[in-house]
């Protein structure tokens, strides 16, 4: 029925694709159907290039009662646009796999964000056997207990800088089976997978448990007797089935077990009550540990090679001798190894710096990381350069040192997902100071300003931006110049910039932009416009920065420092502004987790007290009970 319905489906989108005016043409013999069950292919090949996405004329419009949909209805689950390509600003389900897909199409490696099943190891089960020797027919039993399953451990790692190598699922191996002469199995190793500094890791449910609600059915699987009654077993079947679970038995044991003749004590019986008593102990010590969803912070504070384990391992069994009393002198029973923990958990990467560059595309943030540190990321005059948030050190002659992260350009609606979206802004989230890179020669929105054009969006805005070649780009300048007697003289595109930076990390997290920030006028160097523009920048900068931060704001005023990165203008000023402001962070920081650390200690030493109090209460119970 699947594959019928998968066939249906791809019926419908190849007529669809056929009677569209702007219709797909593939340029490979893959068969529709196959084309369209893989829609993680289409994107791909789309995004390579490999499939066309031409106009057909529309005299292949043929087909006009299958032509009744819209232009952007959905096919494989996305919406698309006129041109056929997805609309990720569309519907907020498409958003996060939109994203994903056009960091893919750039050849992008770098995964900030994952979710990963974790298995700690089962383990080995125990062993029954007896010694047996020339003259020695019945020796005493010998079975070895099992191995510990491996645990999955995260270790902290300085040297990784990304969630790449992280696996989807990561199952820890078994521990081994005991063996005869008393041997015991080995422990399974346990995993280790190297995160970087700065990733959270949070417990999800899985994905049984969030489809529970609609599982009536499934619990009827889980009634026992109704899972053996479909399969057919008999009961006696069923029991061994079920003890087969939980142990391991001598061959042919099964039956003695329930048929014991009379007067004979059933030992079976009495170590079973015990292992159940046992798995009670066990099951409430996990309950009570996993009560509270795991989440971990791997942040600066943590030491390199830090080890939290996520998933323990299960024990191992007991062999036979376990079972071994004054009375029972033979137990023929050996109990397997428990099973290994199991967790769903997300990573995410919020990449540790102590300031963050925030700018449009071309603001030069690259370029600024680049005269300032020791990196050397890729600079070049289109948008959407950089696609990875990228981390330089610039060294103070004292040996003082300052991270700084370049992240790719935000832009207008960003948080709808236009351009590259703005979930790289996770990586500015940590960061201590916000550094905003203004392009201070910026001119383009002024002749639409004063022109008054009013079919501008920030859709088509950005479409300028991603589909006008650097020719284009150049003309539209060459054009504003021209007009820039038209100007409005308290227009500035600079400041226009900045608010859309500003808006766009409110967007993102409100009170994102209370941090401490500095603003670089960059391209100062471009003499025609950069010197009036930041005049009037710094004015109405200022003028905002008041209004949104509340009369309070005046005293800290935002500095803000004309550069030309480019050619390392006025460097050695942003780096000494940005240093003093870091410091400062840094020790109201520092005070703060001082603070935090002493209160901690006050709280756990009043835990400690109290159950002091309750054992000494506990005791002279006890001691009155005995008098
Ligand atoms: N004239 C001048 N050009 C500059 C200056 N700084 C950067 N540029 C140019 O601006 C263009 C964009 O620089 P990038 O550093 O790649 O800009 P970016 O902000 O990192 O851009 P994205 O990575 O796309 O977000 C390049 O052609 C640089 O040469 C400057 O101070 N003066
Ligand atoms: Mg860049």
């Amino acid at each position: 029925m699947h594959k019928a319905m998968n066939t249906q489906a791809a019926h419908r989108f190849f007529y669809r694709t056929l009677s569209h005016p702007h219709s797909y043409s593939y340029s490979h013999s893959y068969s529709s159907a196959r084309l369209f069950n893989s829609s993680s292919f289409i994107a791909r090949a789309q995004d390579y290039g490999s499939i066309d996405t031409t106009r057909a004329s529309s005299d292949t419009n043929n087909d006009s009662d299958l032509n009744d949909e819209d232009s952007s209805a959905s096919v494989d689950g996305w919406q698309r646009t006129i041109d056929g390509l997805p609309d990720y600003t569309a519907e907020p389900r498409g958003r996060a796999r939109g994203v994903e897909w056009k960091l893919r199409a750039k050849g992008r490696n770098f995964v900030d964000f994952c979710r990963i099943k974790v298995s700690g190891g089962q383990g080995g089960d125990g062993c029954v056997s007896f010694h047996r020797e020339k003259f020695i027919a019945f020796g005493q039993p010998n079975g070895g207990n099992g191995g510990r399953g491996g645990s999955v451990i995260f270790e902290a790692s300085n040297n990784e800088t990304s969630l790449q190598h992280v696996p989807h699922a990561a199952a820890a191996p078994r521990g081994v089976h005991g063996k005869g002469s008393l041997m015991h199995g080995h422990s399974g190793k346990d995993l280790v997978i190297k995160v970087p500094l700065g990733t959270i890791i949070r417990e999800v449910p899985s994905p049984e448990k969030e489809k529970e609600s609609l599982t009536e059915i499934d619990e009827e699987y889980d009634d026992d007797d109704l899972y053996h009654k479909r399969l057919n077993l008999g009961e006696t079947e069923a029991k061994d089935r079920e003890m087969s679970k939980r142990w391991v038995l001598y061959p042919r044991l099964t039956n003695s077990l329930t048929t014991l003749p009379d007067g004979k004590i059933n030992y079976f019986e009495e170590a079973k009550a015990w292992v159940a008593e046992e798995d009670r102990i066990v099951e409430a010590r996990r309950a009570a540990m996993s009560k509270k969803p795991l989440v971990l912070d791997v942040n600066e504070h943590t030491e390199d090679k830090s080890q939290y384990m996520v998933a323990r391992g299960g024990g191992g069994g007991y062999g036979n001798p376990h079972f071994l009393t004054t009375q029972n002198r033979s137990p023929k029973y050996a109990t397997r190894g428990r099973e290994g923990q199991t967790r769903w958990l997300t990573l995410e990467l919020k990449t540790i710096a102590d300031a963050g560059l925030v700018g449009l595309p071309n603001a030069g943030k690259s370029t600024f990381l680049q005269a300032v540190s020791n990196a050397h990321p890729a600079i070049a005059p289109y948008p959407f350069t950089t696609l990875n948030p990228y981390i330089g050190t610039v060294d103070y002659s004292d040996s003082y040192q300052v991270k700084v992260a370049d992240i790719p350009g935000l832009i207008r609606g960003a948080h709808r997902n236009v351009g590259l979206g703005h979930s790289f802004l996770r990586h500015v989230e940590r960061s201590k100071v916000l550094v905003y890179v203004i392009d201070i020669a910026a001119e383009f929105g002024v002749r639409r300003q004063v022109k008054g054009v009013d079919d501008w969006t920030p859709e088509s805005e950005t479409e300028d931006i991603e589909s006008a070649g650097q020719e284009d780009a150049l003309k539209e300048q060459k054009k504003v110049q021209e007009n820039n007697d038209t100007v409005d003289s308290e227009y500035s595109q600079p400041f226009e910039d900045w608010k859309v930076l500003l808006d766009e990390l409110e967007a993102y997290q409100p009170g994102l932009t209370r941090r401490p920030s500095m603003i670089i006028a960059n391209k100062a160097d471009v003499t025609e416009v950069a010197p009036k523009n930041l005049q009037l920048f710094q004015k109405l900068a200022h003028e905002e920065w008041v209004r949104r931060r509340g009369e309070g704001a005046s005293k800290h005023e935002i500095k803000i420092v004309p550069v030309s990165a480019k050619y390392k203008k006025n460097i050695v000023k942003v780096t000494s502004i940005l240093r003093e402001i870091v410091e400062v962070e840094k020790a109201t920081e520092a005070v703060l987790v001082k603070s935090k650390e002493e209160r901690e200690r006050e709280e756990q030493g009043e835990e400690a007290a109290f159950k002091a109090t309750r054992r000494n209460v506990l005791n002279h119970l006890k001691n009155s009970d005995r008098q």
